[in-house]
């Protein structure tokens, strides 16, 4: 194992027992992912991205410790994943906030459990409030908050944990473009504040490619890696027409490309 390595897939494979039509009462094995290989490295940001049903929230449930992969496995710094902790922050599409807690109490939330002094709790709340641009919200219950003020909170509650990996699994998905957009650079700007490890899930290319320092392209039946791909952009965050760069223009069409093959190689043209 590099110093350097965080996160190691090892011939993850994952099946399911589903209903065999064929035959009553009697069930088949469905491979949703099948013998996954990759490292990521300790402060990497990455991004997973593939066509609905290639096993995304399948891989996002092995990495959270929410099932077993049925062969191979997975190791964080070395060790085998067998259950959830705290080491590992998730944030879904769904804000999955605590709907009678206000910002603040949903990011203070659990603090408690880690054995945190109450006067800690406040601070930590006050730098994760601030860190998300939320510290005038902290009194709003989540109904008097928009979508991506959801979404903030629950960043913020997953990295109050400290947690070495931040899991993402769509979390813009349910945003307007705009806000979407907002999003994403408040993310890097975290990103590069925190020095977290994050593996980003999300259907979309520019989003990939926008976020990711390496995009690791998905391809279905079953789900398995297709290609990671390098992104060298540099200043993110500080080119304003970053659409424009041609790297950005470069890797966006690699990416698309490696989605979309299959359906040119199998049309009849
Ligand atoms: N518990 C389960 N039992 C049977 N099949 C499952 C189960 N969970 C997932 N699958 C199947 O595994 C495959 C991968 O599912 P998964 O939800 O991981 O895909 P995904 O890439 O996240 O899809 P989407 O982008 O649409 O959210 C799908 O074909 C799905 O039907």
């Amino acid at each position: 194992m590099s110093a350097l390595e965080k996160i190691r897939f090892e011939h993850v494979t994952k099946t399911f027992a589903i209903r065999d039509e064929t035959k009553k009462r009697s069930t088949k094995t469905f491979t949703a992912i099948e013998d996954i290989n990759f490292v990521v490295n300790e402060g990497e940001f990455i991004t997973l991205v593939g066509p609905s049903g290639c096993g995304k929230s399948t891989l996002l449930d092995l990495l959270g410790g929410l099932t077993k992969p049925t062969r191979g496995r997975i190791l964080i710094e070395g060790k085998e994943i067998t259950g959830p902790g705290l080491d590992r922050g998730t944030v879904f599409q769904q804000y999955a906030l605590f709907p009678w807690k206000t910002a603040r109490g949903n990011i203070e939330f659990g603090l408690e459990a880690k054995g945190i002094s109450k006067r800690e709790w406040k601070e930590k709340g006050d730098y994760y409030l601030d860190l998300v641009g939320l510290i005038k919200f902290a009194d709003r219950y989540p109904h008097e908050l928009s979508g991506g003020m959801k979404q903030r909170v629950a960043i913020a509650r997953s990295l109050a944990f400290n947690p070495d990996v931040l899991l993402l699994d769509e979390p813009f998905a349910a945003l307007d473009a705009q806000t979407r957009e907002t999003l994403q650079s408040e993310l890097l700007r975290i990103w590069k504040k925190t020095g977290k490890t994050i593996i980003f899930i999300t259907h979309g290319i520019d989003e990939a490619v926008y976020l990711g320092q390496r995009v690791v392209v998905l391809s279905p039946n079953p789900g398995s890696v297709r290609k990671i791909v390098d992104i060298s952009l540099k200043n993110r965050l500080e080119d304003a027409d970053i659409h424009s760069n041609p790297e950005f223009v470069r890797a966006r069409h690699e990416v698309w490309s490696l989605l979309h093959e299959p359906e040119f190689l199998g049309a009849n043209i």
